[in-house]
Order: C-alpha cells, then structure tokens, then sequence
C-alpha cells in the first residue's frame, strides 16, 4: 500500500507530540500548502546545505594530514579551550553551529552554580569561614598578597530574605546535581553502562574508571588541601568554600571537568535521541525538548523570578561586594540574561557557547584547514591545535609534559591521545594565554599563590625549556575586558603587586607593565636569544576582535608569527586603546579607504572587523604603511567598509612599515 506523507505525518503523530506540532492545518487550503510546502523545502535546503557542509568539512579532514601544530598552554581558566572555539568559530563554523545546543546543559550548570555560590555565599556558615580564613590569608601573604578580606565580609549586611531565596531556589540545588550526572554520563555507545554518581568519584580526583575497557569521563573533585595538587574550585575571586545549610562540606561547588577523549557533547544532548538539531533554528522546524517534561528548562524556568529577585536585591548585592566575591568575572556568568537563558525554547548563542565553561582535562585537539590568506606556511595547509588540560595529574603535568615534550605515562588515557601528543613532537608554534585580569585572586588549590604570578611562573618554564627553543612563542595577555572593567572599578595593581609601585593605575599603563614583565621574562630565560616573541593583548571571548589576532596568527609569513614584539604591541594598542596614538575624527570613511587606496599595492594586509567605539585614530600614512582598519559595525572586508554609512567612524592604525 502507497501512504502519502500526510498518512505518514499522521501515523508519526500517534506516537509521537511533536510530530502533532508540525502537521499542517486541518483546513488548510491549496495555496496555504503550497505555500507551506514551498517553506518547507527552503527549509530543506538551508537543513541540507549545513549538513553538506559538515560532511564537506569532515572529508577534508579526513584527507589532510596536520601539518602545522600549535600548542594551547596555560593555566586553568585562562581561555585556552575558548581560543580554541575562536579558532572552530572561524575555521569550522558549520561545526560549531552543530554543536551550539549540546552547549545549553553547559549553559544551564554554570547559570545554576552562580546562583548557588551566592546562596553559600550568604549563609550563615559562610561568615564563620571567613574568619578562619582571614588569619590563614594574611600569612600567606608573601611577594603578592593574596586576596585580602575586609572586615565588612564578617560582619555585614544581612539579607533578610535570605531563608526564603534558599527555599525558592531549592529545585535549582537538585538541579545542578542532575545536570553534572548528565554531563558526565557516559557515551551511548556504551548503554550498559550506568551514569557513575557523584560519591563514586568522591576520591578519584580526575582519575578514570574503566567501563568495557574504555574510559568513561568523570567529574573531578579537588581536595580543600592547601597543597593538594587538585583542581581550582572557583574560577574568579576566592568564593566561600561550599557548604551544605547544615555547615558539612559538599560536592557541589565542585567544578565540572569532563575528559575530551570521549564524545562528551552526545552526553551532552539534552534528552538522549530527543535532542534537537540546530537546523531548527535556522528552519523554524520545531522539534522542542521544551515538550519534554523531565528537561531541566522546566525547573529553571519555574525558578526564573526567584533568581531574578535574588540577582537584583541590593542587599544580596551589597553582602556579595563586602565580601569581594564578584560573579560578573566569574567563567559561566550569565546572571545578567536569566529570562533570556531560562526561555524554554532557548537556543545559545555564539557568544553564549563562547562563555560558557567546562574544564578540560587531558588532551583536546582541533584540526582546521586553513585556506584563507595568501601566507605560503598556512594557506591551504592542515593545521592542528591542541589544547593540554593542565590539571589532570598531579605536579603540573603541563611542565613535565613540555619538559620532556611526552608526557607522563598515567596521563596518556589510549591510543588516541597518544596519538596527539607524538603530534606535540613536532610543535610548530605555541599560543600561551594568561589571563592578567587574575591579578588580585589567588590559586584555589592553593590560597598562598597569586594566579597572576602562577601564570609567570609557568610562562618561565615554558620559555626557558631548552627542547621548545626553536618553537615560535606567541603570547596572549588574555581577560584584558575583565582588567578594563578591574581597574576601572578601583581595583589597585599595587595591592596585589607590589612592585608595580606607584605607576598609574590606568589600562594602558597596567597592559603595558605587563607586556614589559612577561617580555623580560622570555628575554632572560629563552635560550634562544633570536627568537621572536609576539605579545597580543586578548579577550577571548570577543570574537570580533580575537578573529583579527586569529587572521593574524594563521597568515603571517612563519609559524605562528604575528609579527616582531613591537608590531604586536601596536595591534594590542589598537584594540584596547593607546595613549600615544594621534586621534582624529574622521568626516567621510571614503576618505580612509581612498587614502588605504592610494597605497594599496604597498599594503600587505588590510583588516577589518567590529568594534564597539565611536571613534577613531588615523596614523600619518607612507607609501610603506601597513594598515588595519577597525570598524564600528561588522566588516569583512574593503568593499564592505566602502559601503557603510559616510557618518561611520572607524579606527585606523598603522602597525608596522613594510621593509
Ligand atoms: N571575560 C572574559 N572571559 C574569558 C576570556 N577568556 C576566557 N574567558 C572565560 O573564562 C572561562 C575559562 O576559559 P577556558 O577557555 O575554559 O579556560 P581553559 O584555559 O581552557 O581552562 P582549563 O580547561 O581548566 O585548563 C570560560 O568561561 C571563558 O568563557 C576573556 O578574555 N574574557
Ligand atoms: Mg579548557
């Protein structure tokens, strides 16, 4: 028997609600369908065009070899694996696009773990950990003080409502353990196996369980230690250590890390084989999990006013400032957006997935073929980048890894990784991101180490190490957003840092210190006195500026080159301000591109992208000037700058002459 796709549709629809949602009206007319079937098989085509493109993408893969492998280091927390999505954003987007909705557990764990740090923060428990602490603090306050405790964060504002915030918010506590069980369940290939609870790994401290031979992702719960070798709790300012009402300490402010070797996004996928394909959202197909009752959007959204009250009471407020604890730095901070985030059909954004954080450990890699550019060492060529989790073993398994340039036998988890870090054996280039914004927090394993001078130390180590002597260094001072807002909130380097002195505490001055320390560091350390060193001034979470430093690193003329230590500086100057720059408002933006004109065979590369500020700064131009644009509206390219507004302003800075 031959059945129409209408039967179809309503067979489907016995069994299935959602197939209900997309019959066509009962008394749909002839022209309605048509013109229903005529959106439908746009929408077709625009679902068939991603998916064309991802097998495209995947058969390149498949038939390129690496050929060009840059290393990830850095601390924990210090935008490595955002980088990485920066690089997936630009290289592979159809990829990335596919993967926005695994991201929205992500998404939903941090919004609820922000929300639970303030209920801890506010408990009565937590004051008397603060006076613990404070002595244990000071102590430790050596070269650069830790992060010292006002008196106000032990006696302070109360918040009357506070009993009444923790019963509303109740569902949310429940909530973050099921979503840490679902982000950390293991594959479906694997069906046997049953998700491993929490108390199972209570002392495994990143280790790794075996299901049928292969290992499954756990969730790693560092030790309060002040020595251990185990995982940062809290990615910013030092938190209240978590605990229950009852005072007993507990799992949940543990962070999430799931080991990248298994498919962590299928575990991921809300709902199993009910989660939803991102072509819904280009196709208005809807396929809601929204229709799933046991989806954790449900509790959130029912929580939604609670946590709203809760982030907008100035009392809460106020007791999060007395005690320092400023979630707006914090990785996964999205209390700003809760009616946005907690929407039943909320699908993430890029910037969302951007933000979103999940701890890495072990080794993640990415391959991207290049072809953009006109460099002879990139273009058309594979590129991998690879991202080491720093924690997972103990004694900083990044230096041992890099030392020897093979890592520890116990932190090789199968063939697969081992596999990727042979790939390091022939490291091209390194990206080391330090994030300079974590100069006033402390080390969560260790409340004694400033993160700040960590990231130092660990820069030595990598600059000094003889075996990566001829491996081209680029150097990302990374969360230069969070610094911005830091030093403009008042706070003081020279609390922290004592030999900044009594230099201004402005940014510029602050990213230039920095950029100076770092530098010497390598100049002293390097035992290769000719290599170059390149110096970005970074926020990566900011895709419009991290695709030009991106552009940058893929185009230039040798590995991993952006250009020599001064050129670099000039770039950073540009997209986060410089005092010595000349500043000129400009009338007509054709004016720019007409004058670029002029010299256009001369310049080597003209970028353009977005960029929030209404203003702009024009070099004096020379037959041998390189130019970059920045503009105030998204740009990709020349003609599309000749075709914004004549009102537009932009920002034109000249970083380097051509030889
Ligand atoms: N505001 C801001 N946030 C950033 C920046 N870079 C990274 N982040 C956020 O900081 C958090 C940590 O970044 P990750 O990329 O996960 O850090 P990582 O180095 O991979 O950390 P591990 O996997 O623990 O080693 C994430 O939530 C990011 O969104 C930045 O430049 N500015
Ligand atoms: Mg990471």
């Amino acid at each position: 028997m031959v059945r129409s796709s209408k039967d179809f549709g309503r067979l489907r629809s016995d069994s299935d609600p959602l197939a209900r949602v997309l019959l066509p009206p009962p008394n749909e007319s002839p022209e309605e369908r048509e013109l229903r079937i005529a959106r439908e098989n746009d929408a077709k085509k625009i679902s068939d065009g991603i998916d064309e493109m991802i097998r495209q993408e995947r058969i390149e893969r498949k038939k390129s070899r690496a050929e060009v492998n840059v290393l990830l280091l850095g601390q924990s927390e210090s935008g490595k694996s955002t980088t990485l999505k920066q690089f997936q954003l630009l290289h592979t987007p159809s990829a990335f696009h596919a993967e926005r909705i695994a991201w929205r557990a992500v998404i939903y764990l941090n919004l609820v773990r922000s929300v639970r740090r303030i209920l801890d923060a506010l408990s009565p428990e937590a004051d008397a950990d603060d006076h613990e602490d404070e002595t244990a603090e000071d102590a430790a306050s050596v070269i650069i003080s830790s992060n010292g405790r006002p008196p106000s964060a032990i006696s302070g504002t109360k918040v009357p409502n506070y009993d009444m915030y923790r019963q509303r918010l109740e569902p949310l506590i429940q909530l973050e353990e099921r979503l840490t069980r679902l982000l950390t369940a293991p594959d479906e290939d694997e069906p046997t196996h049953l998700p491993l609870s929490w108390q199972d790994h209570g002392s495994t401290n990143g280790s790794f369980t075996k299901s049928n031979g292969r290992p499954t992702p756990t969730i790693t719960i560092p030790q309060n230690n002040s020595h251990s070798q185990s995982l940062p709790v809290s990615p910013t300012t030092r938190s209240s250590p978590t605990r229950t009402p009852n005072g007993t300490s507990s799992w949940k402010g543990r962070e999430v890390a799931v080991h990248t070797s298994t498919n962590w996004r299928k575990a991921f996928a809300l709902g199993g084989n009910r989660s939803k394909s991102p072509k819904s959202a280009h196709s208005g197909e809807i396929e809601g999990w929204w229709e799933d009752p046991d989806d954790p959007v449900h509790a959130l959204n029912a929580c939604a006013p609670a946590m709203q009250d809760l982030w907008k009471d100035p009392c809460v407020r106020q007791r999060l400032e007395e005690k320092r604890l400023r979630l707006e730095e914090s990785a996964g901070f999205y209390l700003n957006e809760i009616p946005r985030i907690t929407a039943k059909k909320y699908i993430p954004t890029d910037a969302d997935v951007l933000k979103a954080r999940l701890k890495t450990i072990g080794v993640i890699e990415h391959s991207f073929h290049i072809s953009s550019g006109t460099n002879r060492v990139y273009n058309g060529k594979f590129t991998m980048l690879v991202e080491l989790g720093t924690n997972d073993t103990p004694g900083r398994p990044i230096l041992k890894m890099v030392s020897a340039v093979f890592p520890s036998p116990q932190s090789v988890r199968g063939l697969r990784e081992l596999y990727v870090l042979l790939q390091l054996l022939i490291v091209n280039a390194i990206i080391f991101l330090a994030p300079i914004s974590a100069f006033d927090q402390v080390l969560t394993e260790d409340h004694r180490v400033n993160r700040l001078e960590d990231s130092l130390l660990l820069w030595k180590g990598v600059t000094s190490n003889k075996l990566l002597a001829n491996v081209n260094i680029v150097l990302f001072l990374n969360k230069c957003d969070l610094l911005q807002d830091k030093l403009d909130a008042g706070v003081r380097l020279n609390h922290h840092m004592v030999s900044y002195g009594d230099r201004p505490n402005d940014y510029d001055s602050v990213s230039k210190y920095f950029r100076n320390k770092f530098g010497a560091i390598h100049q002293s350390v390097t035992p290769n006195k000719e290599r170059e060193l390149y110096i970005h001034l970074t926020a990566v979470t900011d895709t419009s500026r991290t695709v030009t430093i991106i552009a940058d690193v893929s185009t230039s003329d040798a590995p991993g080159a952006i250009g020599p230590y001064s050129q670099a500086i000039k770039v950073g100057d540009l997209l986060f301000g410089s005092k010595s720059r000349q500043r000129k408002p400009l009338k007509n933006l054709h004016t720019v591109v007409k004058s670029c004109g002029s010299d256009m065979g001369k310049v080597v590369k003209l970028t353009a992208s977005l960029f929030g500020r209404h203003e702009m700064t024009l070099l004096p131009l020379t037959a041998s000037t390189q130019l970059r644009l920045v503009l105030t509206k998204p740009a990709r390219s020349a003609v599309e700058v000749s075709r914004l507004p004549k009102d537009v302003l932009v920002e034109v800075e000249c970083i380097a002459s051509l030889k």
